[in-house]
């Protein structure tokens, strides 16, 4: 069986990892350490969620020298937050109080950074963009650079990306070590890998399906004169998911859904890149403290963004290419984790799904929108687990005189009744509120109606 130790990594690394909870190595980590380890360049492929970040970070941290301040390694990542995550996980994964780790990206004060690298750092993660800037201005030095990793590889190799990254690289000394990691690499991606790296070795791990089997992926048709925000509604209340990404394609989009998402009462907020750094920074902590519960973004989350336990990824809109798609889903299904992808389809999109079906060899269950019916019944389910836990709860005593006192005038059974009536009634979203209609009131107490559905009211595609 595979271990750190049998990687080769040192005995207190071991046992620091051991802490983190790193008891065994990812398939990544147990194919990719030992080549690092040996100066190879590297070409990582492996899933969403598997410890890419872990699998690159080791090796450097194992090997950096931490009583040199000059600039050794350096990681670059396609977006800000990535950056400021992957610098703090490798952080994390060091015990050495000497080693400095240095996040550098746009929106930030550059004197802040200069500052910190003339004082001395040891590992650099950044964006392109500012490691460009701070390296015009002299303040980032690279000619004892011995590691340079590209997190998401080809999305830093797409255009616009690739300019940078061969400046940044004429900057380097040639003798030094070179690793791309992703999920995804397309052929014409690996070509120009080949370009910056040195008769790279290319690890891949499970590369026919690029999504962990542990997502559960499910799409739902929006039927023929519907907009997605009106079918979304009912879905949010059958799904009830704990903590939700929904994706859509553009900051508008993002805006207006989270104001509508806001409206009906929901714990949401926009992600996206026409907010500030500092807003950005302070969406994602919160919405990893759980204090909001689902949050709308662009793709600017869709890459290496990790929230623990994130239950759901909505595609609200689907991206235009299936690379996208795998890291928008891959939030979710992480660490050995299941997750829940969702995606909202127009009946003219559904040939879209079965790319994703054929891409990933996995069926798609096809799901029609959630009825009023439906989701009443849900709520009513919800409601008996509620009153089950309340009943064991301590506090349910101090509620009996009131019991007591209304048992004068009612039966008990008639009291229970109208307490859950009320409860009822408020767990309700509003736009199911409003609806006063007879149908409304008989949902609760006729059986469901008889569907062609089984009872998940799923249908599988073919
Ligand atoms: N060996 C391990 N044991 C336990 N947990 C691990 C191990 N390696 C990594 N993890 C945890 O798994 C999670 C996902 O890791 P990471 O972010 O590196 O995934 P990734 O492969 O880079 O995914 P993505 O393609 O989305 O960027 C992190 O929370 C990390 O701490
Ligand atoms: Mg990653």
């Amino acid at each position: 069986m595979a271990s750190f130790t049998n990687l080769g990594l040192s005995e207190a690394r071991v046992q620091h990892l051991k802490k983190l909870g790193f008891t065994e190595p990812t398939a990544i980590q147990t194919q990719a350490i030992p080549h690092l380890l040996s100066n190879r360049d590297v070409v990582g492929l492996a899933q969403t969620g598997t410890g890419k970040t872990a699998a690159f970070a080791l090796p450097i941290l194992e090997q950096v020298n931490v009583s040199d301040r000059n600039v050794q390694a350096l990681v670059l990542t396609p977006t800000r937050e990535l950056a400021m995550q992957v610098s703090q996980a490798i952080q994390k994964l060091s015990s050495d109080q000497r080693l400095r780790v240095l996040a550098v990206y746009g929106g930030q004060a550059i004197d802040r950074q200069l500052h910190q690298l003339k004082r001395g750092v040891q590992i650099v993660v950044g964006t392109p963009g500012r490691v460009l800037d701070l390296l015009g201005r002299r303040g980032l030095i690279l000619d004892q650079l011995n590691w340079l990793v590209l997190d998401e590889a080809d999305e830093m190799l797409n255009m616009g990306f690739i300019q940078d990254v061969e400046k940044i690289l004429s900057h380097a000394p040639g003798d030094r070590q070179t690793a791309f990691f992703s999920a995804t690499m397309a052929p014409t991606i690996r070509e120009l890998a080949a370009k910056f790296l040195k008769s790279p070795v290319t690890v891949t791990v499970e590369q026919q399906k690029a999504a962990p089997a542990r997502i559960n992926q499910t799409a739902y048709t929006v039927p023929k004169g519907w907009s997605k925000a009106r079918a979304l509604m009912p879905i949010l209340e059958m799904e009830d998911p704990e903590s939700a990404l929904i994706f859509v394609r553009t900051r508008r989009t993002a805006g207006e859904l989270t104001r509508q998402l806001q409206a009906a009462g929901h714990s949401v907020d926009e992600y996206h890149g026409d907010l500030s750094q500092s807003q950005r920074e302070r969406l994602l902590l919160r919405f990893r403290q759980r204090q909001i519960r689902w949050v709308v973004a662009t793709d600017i989350a869709a890459r290496g963004i990790h929230v623990d336990d994130l239950t759901h990824v909505i595609n609200y809109e689907l991206p235009d290419s299936l690379d996208s798609y795998v890291h928008r889903i891959g939030r979710t299904g992480r660490a050995g984790k299941e997750g829940q992808a969702i995606a909202l389809v127009h009946p003219l999109e559904k040939y879209k799904l079965r790319q994703v079906e054929k891409r990933f060899k996995q069926p798609i269950t096809l799901c029609n929108i959630p009825t009023r019916a439906e989701i009443a019944a849900r709520h009513l389910q919800k409601l008996q687990s509620q009153v089950r836990e309340a009943i064991t709860s301590e506090r349910v005593a101090s509620f009996l005189p009131i019991v007591a006192q209304l048992s004068e005038e009612y039966d008990s059974r008639t009291i229970a009744a109208a307490a859950l009536q009320m409860a009822y009634d408020q767990a309700r979203p509003t736009w199911m509120r409003g609806d006063s209609s007879s149908d409304e009131e008989s949902v609760v107490a006729k059986p469901q109606k008889k569907t062609r559905r089984s009872s998940r009211g799923r249908v599988q595609t073919r």
